[in-house]
């Protein structure tokens, strides 16, 4: 039996009272690696949001990580968030603390307590990302890639069963881009779900994989079509 890291069921997207997709339905197995798109305003990011909690989901009924989204209480929301990673396009590295410093962040926030615990994971993820010897340098002397990177290693940090990614190579040359791509792949063959919100083509085009479309309203999917 394949494991369902997403399974949403008639949802209606929300933002301030206006529904922005309708009939949401679709699930994501844990082996997926799946693309969003549409037209800006047309509901990446919201849909994404929904699936993290920081939209209610009041209509139709959905499970992300096996958390149910309808009246998940606020309490429950941290433990939902910990079985994800979040990566988005602008990087929110904390600027005044040095790489690890950031990492150690998220893992003192989520209830790691065991020192030599923590710099093993914090070593770990920064060599999985490619970045070993960078964990005493400050964020803003890095180049955009290598931030994105550290922000990939900071999701990875509690081995999320699913990453949501909204633009993560938005503000990276072509190159750079790639080298995400890649290391996105490698997450995805260790396990973890991807379902990345791109406005960028080319990368459907040289990485193929099947794609969510935000159009009218409604979500479509390319599984159902094949
Ligand atoms: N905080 C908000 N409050 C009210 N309406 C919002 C809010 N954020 C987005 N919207 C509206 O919800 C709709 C969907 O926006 P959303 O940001 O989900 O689109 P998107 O596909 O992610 O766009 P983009 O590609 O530009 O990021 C738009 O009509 C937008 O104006």
């Amino acid at each position: 039996m394949s494991e369902t890291v997403i399974e949403l069921r008639d949802a209606t997207i929300m933002q301030e009272q206006q529904a922005v997709l309708q009939g949401v339905s679709f699930s994501l197995e844990k082996s997926a690696f799946v693309y969003l798109v549409g037209r800006t305003g047309s509901g990446k990011s919201s849909l994404l949001k929904t699936l993290y909690a920081d939209l209610p989901l009041l209509v139709g009924s959905g499970t992300v990580a096996g958390f149910s989204l309808s009246k998940l209480p606020t309490s429950k929301v941290p433990y939902l968030r910990r079985r994800l990673g979040i990566v988005f396009q602008d990087f929110q590295l904390l600027s005044d603390r040095t790489v690890a410093e950031n990492l150690m962040f998220v893992l003192n926030a989520t209830g790691w307590n065991n020192k030599a615990r923590k710099q093993q994971r914090i070593s770990d993820v920064l060599s999985q990302v490619g970045l070993s010897g960078a964990a005493n340098r400050m964020p803003h002397r890095l180049s955009g890639g290598e931030q994105q990177r550290v922000v990939i290693a900071r999701a990875m940090l509690n081995e999320p069963a699913l990453l949501l990614a909204d633009e993560p190579t938005g503000n990276l040359d072509p190159d750079v881009s790639d080298s995400i791509m890649q290391l996105f792949a490698e997450i995805n063959n260790a396990g973890t779900a991807i379902l990345m919100a791109t406005h960028n083509f080319q990368l459907l085009e040289k990485y193929p994989h099947r794609v969510l479309t935000c159009k009218d309203g409604a979500l479509l999917d390319s599984a159902r079509y094949q």
